[in-house]
């Protein structure tokens, strides 16, 4: 047993089920931080936020798991930023986190299948993932901005997110609005098949440039870094993706509709 402000590093999926029952019988809510790792202050702020929105006593859990199956193959899988340790030391670092849930992977793998979504394939279905074939979809709220630039994002978003509320089983879970159509993809996702789960979106972090943290950012060159500021200045709402020209572009389109959302393209 990790010390009280260490979290428990679990990677076997029945042993989370069970470490969230456990803290359930005690009377905790378990709340749920789900990452894609290499984490900064835009990911501690979600804990902040699922502590404080626990009513009551409340046991944390942060996923670490890049998902094979948001990714094309033309997309970054491969140099998607790590640094595990340093993960769990600013972990540690919070005194708010229980647990860390890091499966080595979450599919079913082998057999033969089409593993198409109209057409395009993910990581997953190109590693040979082709005995998964249950997926996700939140139609209309799928298309468009992200899901325009990244045709298989959102059906592997919502299916990984759907596996790993299966897994973690959680009264709360906490998601960032600087992925602002993932979490009403998620919200959309929870109210249309009845997950018990409170979803919470929690406010966009930045960096004393403007820019809106994110793991991939220590990617962008300076000049491309220069840029995005420039751009988010101009949009008075919220940034939609990380530094992705493409989705920031779909602001200029005027304005958009998502979920009964107006989101107002700069003047
Ligand atoms: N700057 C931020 N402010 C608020 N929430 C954030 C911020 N950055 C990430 N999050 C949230 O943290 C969660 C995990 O995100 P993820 O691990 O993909 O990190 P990321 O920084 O968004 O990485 P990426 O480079 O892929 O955009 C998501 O709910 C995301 O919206
Ligand atoms: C929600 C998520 C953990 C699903 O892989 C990912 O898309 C992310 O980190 O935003
Ligand atoms: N936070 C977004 C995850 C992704 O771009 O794959």
């Amino acid at each position: 047993m990790a010390a009280a402000h260490e979290p428990e590093v679990i990677r076997d999926k029945a042993a989370m089920r069970a470490w969230s029952r456990r803290r359930r019988a005690e009377g905790k809510a378990v709340a749920f931080v789900p990452t894609m790792g290499f984490l900064h202050d835009g990911h501690l702020s979600l804990i902040s936020t699922a502590v404080a929105a626990a009513a009551g006593p409340v046991a944390v859990v942060v996923s670490i798991y890049v998902n094979p199956s948001q990714f094309a193959p033309t997309e970054d899988l491969a140099t998607y930023p790590s640094d595990f340790a340093g993960d769990l030391r600013k972990l540690a670092a919070t005194g708010a986190v229980a647990a860390v849930f890091c499966p080595p992977d979450l599919y079913v793998r082998g057999g033969a299948g089409a593993g198409e979504s109209g057409g395009a394939v993910s990581c997953l279905e190109d590693a040979g993932g082709h005995a998964h074939e249950t997926w996700i979809r939140v139609e209309q709220l799928e298309k468009g901005l992200c899901g325009s630039s990244r045709p298989v994002f959102f059906r592997g978003v919502a299916t990984v997110v759907a596996k790993l509320f299966n897994i973690v089983e959680p009264d709360i879970a906490v998601f960032g609005k600087k992925d602002y159509q993932q979490w009403r993809v998620i919200c959309r996702m929870v109210r249309d098949l009845d997950f018990a789960i409170e979803i919470i979106g929690s406010e966009i972090v930045r960096e004393a440039d403007g820019l809106a943290m994110s793991s991939r950012n220590v990617h962008l060159s300076c000049e491309e870094r220069e840029k995005i500021v420039e751009q988010e200045s101009l949009t008075p709402v919220v940034r939609i993706d990380r530094p992705a020209v493409i989705c920031v572009a779909a602001w200029f389109g005027k304005v958009r509709l998502i979920d009964n959302i107006e989101i107002q393209a700069p003047s």
